[in-house]
């Protein structure tokens, strides 16, 4: 997976736990995490992922386990009805391939960093790719492994963009009770993406311009 493949190349089969008695299991985050992170399986090679329509789905291969998998709490990730947070993981592009019903694809915003590909009858994203080869994620696609019937993904890992969701509509208050949650299932929050990522892509940018070698 070139750059980055001792950070992405593979997914993390350990499961972020999630607390035996939770104080507070009120807070929705997430269907995929509320209750509890599933660990991923040995061995786990991929999938199919499907979008929400009754008839004529987008179905989207994706032929390996997935890295990274993280709840995000930005505007743009994809979130199922009710959920404060989306869930997604990242994969080599190479392994997604759109295999029934591409025709109903739409890229959601041109001019993102992640293009994401959303099914025009039913709003669900079923891939973002990065197509700026100066990208420090270029040759990832961004996933909704939720999307898929198969069980053994990669756990999501940690939170991301937290403070991100009161741009949704999240009253600031909640913020404690949000984060308190998350520690108690595992996924430690941060307000921008977990620190080894933050650190790869700092490592990207500082070899671009020249002061890393
Ligand atoms: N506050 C903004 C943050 C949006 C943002 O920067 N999102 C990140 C993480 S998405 C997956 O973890 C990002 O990389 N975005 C690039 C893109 O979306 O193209 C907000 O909430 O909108
Ligand atoms: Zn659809
Ligand atoms: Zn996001």
């Amino acid at each position: 997976m070139g750059l980055f493949s001792n950070l992405f190349g593979g997914g993390d089969d350990g499961g972020s736990g999630g607390a035996s008695t939770p104080k507070l299991g009120h807070v929705k985050i997430h269907p995929a995490v509320d209750n509890g992170v599933k660990p991923g399986t040995t061995g786990f090679s991929g999938g199919t992922l499907k979008c929400k329509c009754k008839s004529d789905p987008v179905v989207v291969a994706v032929g390996a386990q997935t890295a990274h998998n993280h709840v995000c709490g930005c505007t743009k990730c994809w979130k199922p009805d009710g959920a404060t947070f989306s869930q997604v993981a990242v994969v080599g592009k190479e392994h997604v391939t759109v295999t029934e019903n591409g025709r109903k694809l739409d890229r959601v915003d041109p001019n993102a960093a992640i293009q994401r590909y959303a099914c025009t009858a039913c709003g669900t994203h079923m891939f973002g790719r990065i197509e700026n080869e100066g990208h420090p994620f270029f040759g990832l696609d961004f996933v909704h492994t939720e999307l898929s019937d198969e069980s053994g993904w990669s756990p999501a890992e940690f939170a991301a963009f937290c403070s991100s969701v009161i741009e949704s509509g999240v009253e600031p208050s909640r913020m404690d009770d949000i984060r308190s949650r998350l520690r108690e299932l595992g996924l430690e929050p941060y307000d921008c993406l977990s620190p080894p990522l933050m650190d790869a892509i700092a490592t990207h940018i500082a070899k671009q311009s020249g002061v890393l070698k």
